[in-house]
């Protein structure tokens, strides 16, 4: 009998939820010498079996109005997950793929990485198969409007707070943000994080999940190579919040950052991107809302239509997968390690699969930070925005860049105490993250 056959029933029923059963298998797989622990084992396994078990899951219809005048509708979801630590905190996403599973992966991996960030919030996640590609900026207002005319009932400060993620942005916020006012008339509140500077926002969300990966990646860098970032070739995929700012502070720190890209492929700056080549990419992205192959012939790079930077043949050191899910598969890490990565730090949630991750794993000298940690810094400052705003206070963008840092320092520290003998970075991020939310379980008699 293996030891993870206490999930059985768990995989049985929500075999139709594949990316969830993954997050809940490969949290597992790090927890493993917990489960067989003479002592506590038994109730490491009743807890974890809890803990993926979402508290609520809220679906709902959204009905929009498109440029044509027609009543369009799509799915909404909040799956709030657990709220042991706090309230239920995650992002939202509008992309074609979600459905209630990938919004269960998602929410289920923010309880555990909210848990590392040491600041009271719980774990949720939620969004709609809402496609904003190619929908008009009224198109996408209007989506927002009934979105919130859906979920607004269902937040509160200190009960549920949802920020950005896929295909949500500032814009996004601030229409959502508009009409929960407009519902509830109730000015100031942390009910959103990732609000505009001068409606309640915080300095540096927008910046701080790539900025938290790139400061987390120095310090494995320095830790585990003895190197600096200065020079290291960095390959970034994505071209969204994520991988634009964990290029600018690559950039920053003398790092080359050898390739971006989106979902129709990639450009290589085969001797690193330049500052103006970021602007490229920041403005196609932000403003035109375009394709990357639109800067072809733009930016210093060379465009390569139909690839990522995981499917080229290519020497860089580190991979910063800043996407989306499963972009990197076995294929992708056995090219990685064939090309002499010496890490992976994961900017995404749940880039690398469990093949890959194996493939790393196995090769054994390869630095690997799950999201989790890796990409923990956005929801941190999310938490700093939530208190600001308790406070009617803001803060500078110096003070929450230096607590940013902090925060990373600490959840790499939490990683290399709580990884036991012979642990990987990868198992101290996972049993850390369990054990707060574990513990904290059983002082409310949730779990025995
Ligand atoms: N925005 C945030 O604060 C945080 C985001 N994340 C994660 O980071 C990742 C990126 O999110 P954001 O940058 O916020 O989103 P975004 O909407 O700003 O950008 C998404 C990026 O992913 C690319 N992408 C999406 N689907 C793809 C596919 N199938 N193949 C290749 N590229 C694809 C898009 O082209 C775009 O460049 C997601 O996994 C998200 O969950 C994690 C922590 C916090
Ligand atoms: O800032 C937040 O609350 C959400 C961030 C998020 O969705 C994530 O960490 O994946």
């Amino acid at each position: 009998m293996s030891n993870l056959d206490f999930l059985q029933p768990l995989r049985e029923k929500y075999s139709h939820e594949p990316t969830f059963l993954q997050a809940v298998e490969e949290m597992a797989m790090a927890l493993l010498p917990l489960f067989e622990d003479e002592k506590n084992g038994a109730f490491y396994k009743r807890a974890f079996v809890a803990m993926t078990e979402p508290e609520r899951v809220i679906s709902f219809r959204v009905p929009w109005e498109d440029d044509n005048g027609n009543i369009q509708f799509n799915r909404g979801w909040r799956v709030e997950f657990n709220s042991v630590l706090g309230p239920y905190k995650g992002g939202l996403r509008l992309h074609p793929t979600v459905d209630s599973g990938v919004l269960k992966f998602l929410g289920f991996e923010q309880i555990f990485k909210n848990a590392l960030t040491g600041l009271p919030m719980g774990g949720g996640k939620g969004g709609s198969d809402f496609n904003p590609k190619g929908k008009s900026e009224g198109e996408v207002r209007r989506f927002c409007v009934s979105f919130m005319t859906e979920l607004f009932r269902y937040l509160h400060p200190s009960t549920d707070v949802p920020a950005g993620d896929i295909g949500v942005g500032g814009r996004e916020i601030g229409y959502l943000y508009g009409q929960y006012k407009r519902l509830t008339n109730k000015h100031g509140e942390g009910v959103l994080t990732g609000k505009g500077l001068n409606w309640g926002g915080s300095p540096l969300r927008p910046e701080a999940t790539g900025y938290g990966l790139v400061y987390m990646t120095k310090l494995a860098v320095e830790k585990r190579l003895g190197r600096t970032l200065e020079a290291m070739r960095c390959a970034v995929s994505g071209s969204g919040n994520v991988a634009q700012f964990a290029s600018e502070k690559l950039l920053g720190y003398g790092a080359k950052v050898i390739t971006v890209s989106d979902s129709n492929g990639v450009l290589v700056f085969d001797d690193g991107m330049t500052q103006d080549d970021l602007h490229a990419v920041m403005e196609c992205k932000n403003v035109q809302r375009d394709r990357l192959r639109s800067l072809d012939g733009k930016v210093s790079g060379r465009y390569v239509d139909g690839e990522s930077p995981w499917s080229l043949d290519m020497k860089y050191d580190l991979a910063l997968p800043c996407a989306t899910q499963n972009e990197i598969d076995g294929d992708a890490a056995r090219r990685l390690v064939k090309n002499g990565v010496l890490g992976v730090l994961e900017g995404a949630n749940l880039p690398t699969n469990m093949e890959a991750q194996k493939v790393i794993r196995d090769k054994g000298d390869v630095i690997y930070v799950p999201g989790k940690a890796s990409n923990a810094g956005g929801v941190g400052v999310s938490g700093l925005e939530m208190s600001q705003n308790s406070q009617r206070l803001t803060w500078t963008r110096e003070e929450v860049d230096s607590k940013l840092k902090d925060m990373m320092a600490n959840i790499y520290k939490q990683m290399e105490n709580s990884s036991g003998k012979d642990g990987t970075l990868e198992e101290g991020a996972n049993r850390a993250g369990f054990l707060k939310v574990a513990e904290a379980m059983k002082d409310l008699g949730w779990v025995q």
